[in-house]
């Protein structure tokens, strides 16, 4: 899709992006950069001036022969931030109102049900829901009338952090079963390392990078910030339960983390903040840090808010094979005195490392 639009306070957006077929692209900016208005112009709620939106090989909108698909002749579901749903009625009826509304098959309901798990619901007024069982079922009514694509803006951002945990399970398995393109807007890194596949970096109504979320976290400490880091992918290979860790192995090596109870052989992902990653020239003994890894220097470069401090970029494991990428954060005075530099071999130690998905 490409979409270009003004607005008279000065905004611009020119966005081009091509999704998978299936799986989560997530739009991840800072306030104001033009999310959301993404997500409307692809809803036909707003008119991009120019704009080429085509999914899954029907034409929603092309300007260049005037073609303009209404709203609700496009097969898509929107989810927002606070569910829309009827509080008055309960779980099953706001799902068929939606489905005579906007089309779809029992079936489909049915499925959508069981991906979200909300059977137990649907006899419940909505009003009487916690936050999160509603946009479970806001997702199951989007899903139900068969869309071709699934806009998400910011659907856990109304929930407190204990009712987002328990969503994102469930997100999770929307990702890994449903087979429809999912757009989700969100703020938050955490919620983008764990769910997305795809990951697009958008600043003043631009795309600044997108490609397999992995990649683009890796080079994205700018908008990051504190939270600069890197995901891996990795898989579980052992659990030692007299000490409750397990241990996963990612294309740099292997780490220690507090076992999450899953099965040897499960993929897993695992993120490392930069700031959670140090840096020594020899393999340190007696240290309380479990993780070690030997690594090899790639880059230096200035975080551009903090004069006191660099970011490392180190690649770990077989360097040959490609490896996987570390990122430390640290002081400049620290870099300097170590002699840092692209090619020098050290050992990373990590500190903490968080499994999140
Ligand atoms: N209805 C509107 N009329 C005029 N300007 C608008 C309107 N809605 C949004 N804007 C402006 O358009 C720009 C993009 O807004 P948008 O809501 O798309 O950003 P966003 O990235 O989704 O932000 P947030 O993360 O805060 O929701 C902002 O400058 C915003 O102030």
């Amino acid at each position: 899709m490409h979409l270009k639009l003004e607005r008279a306070g000065g905004f611009r957006l020119d966005i081009a992006l091509d999704l998978p077929a299936t799986g989560i692209t997530a739009l991840f900016g800072p306030s104001g950069c033009g999310k959301t208005t993404v997500l409307r112009c692809v809803a036909g709620l707003e008119r991009a001036r120019e704009a080429h939106v085509e999914i899954a090989g029907q034409c929603w909108q092309d300007s260049t022969r005037g073609h303009f698909m209404p709203t609700w002749q496009r097969p898509l579901g929107y989810v927002f931030q606070e569910s829309s749903l009827f509080p008055h009625l309960d779980v099953q009826r706001n799902l068929t109102y939606g489905m005579r509304r906007r089309g779809g098959s029992a079936q489909a309901l049915d499925e959508a049900v069981d991906l979200l798990g909300i059977g137990p619901l649907l006899p419940r007024r909505i009003e009487s829901l916690s936050g999160g069982e509603r946009q479970r079922v806001a997702i199951a009514r989007a899903l139900a009338t068969q869309p071709r694509l699934l806009l998400l803006d910011e659907p856990l951002s109304a929930l407190d952090a204990a009712r987002r945990q328990e969503v994102l399970p469930w997100l999770e398995r929307l990702r890994d079963q449903a087979r429809i393109p999912m757009l989700y807007v969100s703020h938050s890194s955490d919620e983008v390392a764990r769910l997305a596949d795809t990951l697009a970096l958008v600043e003043d109504g631009r795309v600044h990078a997108c490609g397999p979320v992995a990649r683009v976290l890796e080079h994205a400490s700018d908008a990051l910030r504190e939270d600069a880091g890197v995901l891996l992918h990795g898989q579980v290979e052992s659990v030692d339960a007299a000490w409750h860790l397990a241990c996963i192995r990612f294309g740099g090596g292997q780490l220690w983390l507090p076992d999450p109870g899953r099965p040897p052989g499960q993929a897993v992902r695992v993120r490392v903040l930069a700031r959670d990653v140090s840096i020594a020239l020899s393999a340190p003994e007696g240290t309380s840090v479990q993780n070690l890894l030997p690594a090899v220097v790639e880059r230096i470069e200035p975080v551009a808010y903090q004069a006191a401090q660099v970011l490392v970029h180190l690649r770990c494991g077989q360097v040959a094979e490609g490896g996987a990428a570390l990122l430390a954060r640290i002081t400049a005075r620290a870099t300097h005195q170590l002699g840092l530099a692209a090619g020098l071999r050290v050992w990373a130690q990590v500190k903490a490392a968080a499994l999140v998905g």
